[in-house]
């Protein structure tokens, strides 16, 4: 793990954005953003209610229209669609959980290895004794990635409805990394969350960053984001306010100020 303001070796940029805007109709959601996040780092992204952070991420991902550049391992992948960004490894998670839900947690699993590797899913169909050698190794790499974020076995073949919530969130964010991602943008995983539950996710999310991975984290938990975070933006009314470590983000009296309510 990279401590904050350390000079990390072998660090590189993965993720760039430049002055995101985002509109809907007259209001200013988001106002000349930038920020970059490194592999081997967690970024965390606070602020109040409203502030535009959900906004950064659908920019971020070219899910809703935006002004500002977006790079990805140095290209420009501005004009990438959805869909080809996170096939590129630019993946995110939604507040809201997301899975399948007429489908176990190992299929959900199971659907999100086949949706990486769809090009191989697509030439299976076309000889079954084939499709059932993917299938079996789609289902062991699907159980092998529901250990790795600590999905316990016997929820393997309940439905994600049916598992704790703690669980949930858990196999959210499972199913965005796949088969493997380069940043994931993550939208409040912490959401509903306390005590056990959140250290677990707190692990998960310090293994991903031990993995390479550079995370962007979006959290109203100040505890958990403080603890984890290496930097930390914080964006009041659609603009950047400040920027820095957990502890000068924690001293930066702006940033109080944002959360507590101005004085009168
Ligand atoms: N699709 C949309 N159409 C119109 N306005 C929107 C839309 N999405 C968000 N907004 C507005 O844009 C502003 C920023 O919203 P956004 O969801 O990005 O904030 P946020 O910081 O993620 O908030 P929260 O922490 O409550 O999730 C808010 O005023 C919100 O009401």
């Amino acid at each position: 793990m990279a401590s904050s303001g350390e000079t990390r070796r072998g660090a590189s940029e993965v993720l760039r954005v430049e002055g995101l805007t985002v509109q809907y109709g007259a209001l200013v959601a988001l106002r000349d953003v930038s920020w970059s996040v490194h592999n081997d780092e967690i970024l965390g992204i606070i602020g109040p209610n409203g502030a535009g952070k959900s906004s950064c991420f659908a920019a971020v991902t070219n899910a809703v229209t935006h002004r500002g550049r977006t790079f990805l391992d140095k290209a420009d992948v501005s004009a990438l669609r959805t869909f080809d960004l996170a096939g590129r490894g630019l993946r995110r998670t939604f507040q809201q959980n997301s899975f399948f839900g007429e489908l176990t947690v190992l299929q959900n699993a199971v659907s999100a290895i086949f949706r990486d590797f769809s090009t191989d899913l697509a030439t299976s169909l076309f000889a079954p004794w084939r499709e059932a050698t993917t299938r079996r190794a789609a289902e062991l790499a699907a159980a092998q990635l529901l250990d790795f974020f600590g999905i316990a076995r016997q929820y393997h073949d309940q439905l994600p409805g049916d598992i704790p919530y703690g669980v949930q969130r858990l196999l959210s964010v499972a199913l965005a990394y796949g088969t493997g991602a380069k940043v994931l943008l993550l939208d409040e995983p912490a959401a509903g969350l306390s005590g056990g539950d959140m250290k677990k996710l707190a692990d998960v999310l310090i293994g991903l960053r031990k993995r390479n991975l550079a995370l962007v984290v979006i959290e109203h938990h100040m505890d958990l984001i403080m603890s984890i975070a290496d930097r930390i933006v914080m964006i009041d009314q659609g603009a950047m306010l400040a920027t820095g470590t957990p502890v000068d983000i924690q001293r930066d009296p702006r940033v109080r100020e944002a959360y507590l309510g101005r004085d009168e």
